[in-house]
């Protein structure tokens, strides 16, 4: 088993530098799968967000902006490089980090971090490329007039994350607001800071411009609420809960100011009865509701089996489901670790008690692995015999929890996949492609997965519909959100424009 590591003690990282909380106020930081206290994180509050806002003010005006949201995409790219650089020169010491704040198995965690690096790289690409888009020329039937445009940065950005991803959920938005110019205050979810405030180690290594990234660490009312209301904060980028970004939103609309959403999710995976090999659905299946113990927003919670299927798939789940290694995520080849939380674990098992009462069947799992008698753990649950109107079916558990649904017909998988007021993500699984195509034309949602379940990509686009959320991330679209588009129009004929009369000469 790896060994733990050591928790730096970090205060806040505000105008590239470290202070603590004006209110000197910390958060304990619990291990989830040992239940043990091994540090502390600064719980900042609003006197805290004033001193970072107005650092990323001063720093995005600093020297008419010359030294940052002016700058040229390529100098930008040199920060956003080195940063990557960095990550993955510490990459097992943050993926350790990650490990013991979050509870997600170690080898969960230095893929995430590899998907950090990799995602500052290609925000450093975009960055570059951006130079060469600027002064686009707009195509227009008159002579009389030329346009251009201009990409500027937003401004000073907030960036409010969760903690299933904690690094690499700030890195989404930390790294494409960067490349596009924006200065930003990042508020990380108080469940997992630890890997933020090591980005904060990391920019002071590499020499980022003070002010350019401010991290505030600390609980969502006093530390997230007053970024999402402050006047000097231009646009706020959400990643978390529907019920959350709701205060966000009421918020930022007293003042106009936009904001992008990336939200829950209780995605469908349609598993025809056509698929040769079933032990390769039965994988995809339970990648998609058990990676990251189920603590991911496009989680395939409801699975749809074909009827004919249905009782042989079901078998193998469990057989599967079975073989997972459950353990100390800091154990070699664990594969299911310990939930985020004593709060999200006793949430989820009174999903699964809810489950229970309103008459669907614990098929597998549902409750702590005997094995483990301390720690945030639950087995890989299976759940059948549902009804649309459960609140197993409707509501997003955010943890190792699938529930089942048999169908007959195509027409009958298609309106059971979009029986939900989310629309994140959505899967179809079937040897016939065509079939698989016409299902992703219909699926209500901003992601299809088509024979797999959970591949994302850093130059796709990513974000739902409905009460999943507005607004892309990752990809080009990812940079757009952080841009703002200026239209530069001017006048370039020598003569009077002629609509009104000259005066005659005295
Ligand atoms: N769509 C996506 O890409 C995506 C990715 C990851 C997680 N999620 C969603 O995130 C949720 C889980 O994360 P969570 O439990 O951390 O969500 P959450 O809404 O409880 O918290 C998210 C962040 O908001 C902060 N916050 C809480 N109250 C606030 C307030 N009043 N004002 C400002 N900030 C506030 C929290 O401190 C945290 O930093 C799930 O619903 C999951 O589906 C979505
Ligand atoms: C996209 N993913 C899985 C990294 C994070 C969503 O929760």
């Amino acid at each position: 088993m790896a060994a733990p590591p050591a928790i730096p003690r970090r205060g806040l990282f505000i105008g590239g530098g470290w202070r603590e909380p004006t209110l000197g106020r910390r958060i304990p930081v619990i291990n989830p799968a040992t239940e043990d206290t091994i540090g502390d994180i600064p719980a900042a509050t609003v006197e805290d967000v004033e001193l970072a806002v107005a650092a990323a003010r001063s720093a995005f005006l600093l020297d008419g902006g010359s030294r940052w949201s002016r700058a040229s995409g390529a100098t930008r790219a040199k920060y956003l490089n080195a940063i990557a650089a960095k990550i993955k020169e510490k990459i097992s010491y943050l993926a350790l980090l990650e490990t013991v704040d979050s509870g997600k198995p170690k080898d969960e965690a230095v893929a995430d971090m590899d998907d950090v690096a990799a995602c500052f790289e290609y925000y450093a690409g975009l960055a570059e490329a951006l130079d060469g888009k600027q002064h686009a020329p707009i195509s227009l039937p008159m002579e009389e007039f030329k346009t251009y445009v201009l990409k500027e940065p937003i401004g000073v950005v907030g960036l409010i994350t969760p903690w299933n991803y904690p690094l690499l959920m700030a890195t989404w938005k930390v790294a494409p607001a960067l490349a596009a110019g924006c200065t930003a205050v990042l508020k990380p979810s108080e469940l997992a800071s630890l890997t933020c405030l090591e980005l904060g180690a990391i920019c002071e290594e590499i020499g980022l411009p003070s002010g350019v990234l401010n991290i505030i660490t600390g609980l969502g009312a006093d530390a997230g609420a007053p970024i999402a209301s402050h006047p000097h904060v231009d646009k706020i980028a959400f990643t978390g809960s529907t019920a959350t970004s709701k205060t966000i939103m009421t918020a930022a609309a007293q003042m106009v100011k936009p904001v992008s959403l990336e939200l829950g999710g209780k995605s469908p995976l349609v598993i025809f009865d056509d698929v040769a090999d079933i032990d390769k659905a039965v994988e995809w299946a339970m990648f998609g509701c058990f990676f990251n113990g189920g603590q991911v927003c496009s989680a395939t919670s409801r699975l749809l089996l074909r009827e004919k299927i249905a009782e042989r798939f079901l078998d193998r789940l469990v057989e599967w489901a079975k073989n997972i290694k459950i353990s100390d995520p800091l154990e070699e080849g664990c594969r299911l670790g310990s939930v985020v939380s004593k709060g999200q674990y006793e949430k989820i098992k009174k999903f699964i008690s809810t489950a229970r009462s309103e008459g669907a069947t614990i098929l597998h799992g549902g409750d702590r692995p005997k094995h483990l008698g301390k720690g945030f753990f639950i087995e890989p649950t299976i759940i059948t015999d549902v009804s649309t109107s459960m609140q197993i079916w409707r509501e997003e558990v955010f943890g190792p929890v699938i529930c089942v649904k048999v169908f007959k017909t195509e027409s009958e998988a298609i309106e059971l996949a979009n029986d939900t007021h989310y629309g994140l993500a959505g899967g179809v699984i079937s040897d016939d492609l065509e079939r698989c195509e016409r299902i992703a034309k219909v699926i209500h949602s901003g992601i299809v997965w088509i024979n797999c379940s959970q591949p994302t990509l850093v130059q796709a686009p990513w974000g739902g519909n409905k009460q999943s959320g507005f607004g892309r991330e990752l990809g080009e679209w990812g940079l757009e959100n952080y841009l703002s588009v200026k239209q530069v129009t001017r006048y370039c004929k020598d003569e009077l424009y002629g609509w009104y009369q000259r005066p005659s000469k005295l």
